[in-house]
């Protein structure tokens, strides 16, 4: 299991300093909210780039914004090594995966608690990664939805039976219980923000969940 740490949680006045305390994960995830498709703001394509300076981690934008095929080239060239767009945020979900796939950054597709697997289904042939959201999305800190570990399942056997290529991504409210939920059945990547920074020791904690995510859950 992959563990990235979601700068949501850290502290925005030392990001520099937060991230460093992580670098023993193997992603970095970046939450960019717009203010349209959830509620709050938090970072532009400037922050990701300024971070870049500080870290070789692979930078996991996922992009919480309407129109997202507007933002998909300044974030690529920001140095974002993997966009996720929401399927929900647009009619369009090809041709913006397509568009991502023209950068020098990977594809991901998201999907909210909500939305079923068959939104996706016709572009999972083209994505590097799939993100589902196990909280409604638009801040950290929310109880993980049980419901959506099925989806992970149906993800993962969909992956095998096509012999298709993504991680499976989860976020929202993993810790070192939900994160066995979500490994027994085929999640390659978690997202974890509460749990890692708000803790004495976010690098003690990116290794709590990588070693809990060896141990099968229920
Ligand atoms: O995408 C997000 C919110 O929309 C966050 O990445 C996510 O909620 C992580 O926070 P936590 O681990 O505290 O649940």
């Amino acid at each position: 299991m992959k563990i990235a740490p979601s700068i949501l949680s850290a502290d925005f006045a030392n990001l520099e300093t937060d991230i460093k305390k992580v670098a023993n994960a193997e992603y970095l995830h970046i939450d960019i909210m717009d203010g349209h498709f959830v509620d709050d703001l938090t970072f532009g394509a400037n922050v990701v780039q300024a971070l870049r300076k500080h870290s070789e981690q692979v930078f996991d934008c996922h992009l919480m914004v309407e129109n997202p095929d507007k933002y998909i080239d300044s974030f690529a060239q920001a140095g974002a090594d993997i966009i996720g767009v929401h399927v929900e945020a647009t009619p369009h979900i090809h041709r913006v995966l397509s568009h991502i796939k023209k950068t020098s950054a990977k594809a991901g597709v998201v999907i909210n608690p909500g939305t079923p697997i068959t939104a996706i289904t016709e572009v999972l042939g083209m994505v590097d990664q799939v993100l589902i959201m196990t909280v409604d999305p638009g801040m950290g800190g929310q109880a993980f939805l049980e419901e959506t570990v099925g989806k992970v399942k149906e993800l993962a056997h969909l992956k095998a039976q096509h012999g298709y290529k993504y991680e499976i991504e989860v976020d929202g409210g993993i810790n070192d219980q939900t994160i066995k939920k979500v490994a027994a059945v085929g999640a390659t990547v978690a997202v974890a923000g509460s749990f890692v920074f708000n803790a004495q020791d976010p690098t003690k904690q990116v290794a709590i969940l990588r070693e809990a995510a060896q141990i099968n859950g229920d």
